[in-house]
């Protein structure tokens, strides 16, 4: 799977993101080293903390089904810039996802933003620091 497709796939995810409060739909693709691609989209609460963004949805329906290793994750909403992932997500990016993940942030008009894993949260609070 591409590029390309990886983020048709974080598209055709974002079709099923539940967002009565904010209107704001977010996708998520996941690409698992073996060839899986795990969607997700942002689930919303009335309790609103409850929120799950579409990439942390991604993520824990690929560990919950056993798969640890990834190699590329897309992002889209519609937004003016590359759709930006949050704090919290940013958190159980660095810890599940591992370092050099490719995390291919983009929106609907098509501008694509590629980053690693690594840099998007210097200093990450991580398990070995548990140790
Ligand atoms: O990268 C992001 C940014 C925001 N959201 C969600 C959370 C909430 O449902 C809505 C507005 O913040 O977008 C995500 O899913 N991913
Ligand atoms: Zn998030």
């Amino acid at each position: 799977m591409d590029e390309k497709d990886l983020i048709k796939e974080a598209i055709k995810a974002r079709e099923m993101a539940y967002i009565p409060y904010s209107k704001f739909g977010v996708g998520a693709a996941l690409l698992a080293k073996d060839g899986r691609v795990f969607r997700g989209c942002n689930i919303e609460n009335a309790a609103y903390p409850m929120t799950n963004c579409a990439e942390r949805t991604a993520i824990f329906k690929a560990i919950s089904e056993g798969v640890t290793e990834f190699s590329a994750m897309a992002v889209v909403a519609d937004t003016d810039r590359p759709c930006s992932p949050c704090g919290a997500c940013r958190q159980v990016i660095a810890e599940l996802c591992g370092p050099e993940m490719d995390i291919i942030l983009t929106n609907l008009k098509g501008d694509v933003l590629k980053v690693h894993s690594e840099d998007i949260l210097p200093g990450a609070f991580l398990p070995k620091d548990l140790e």
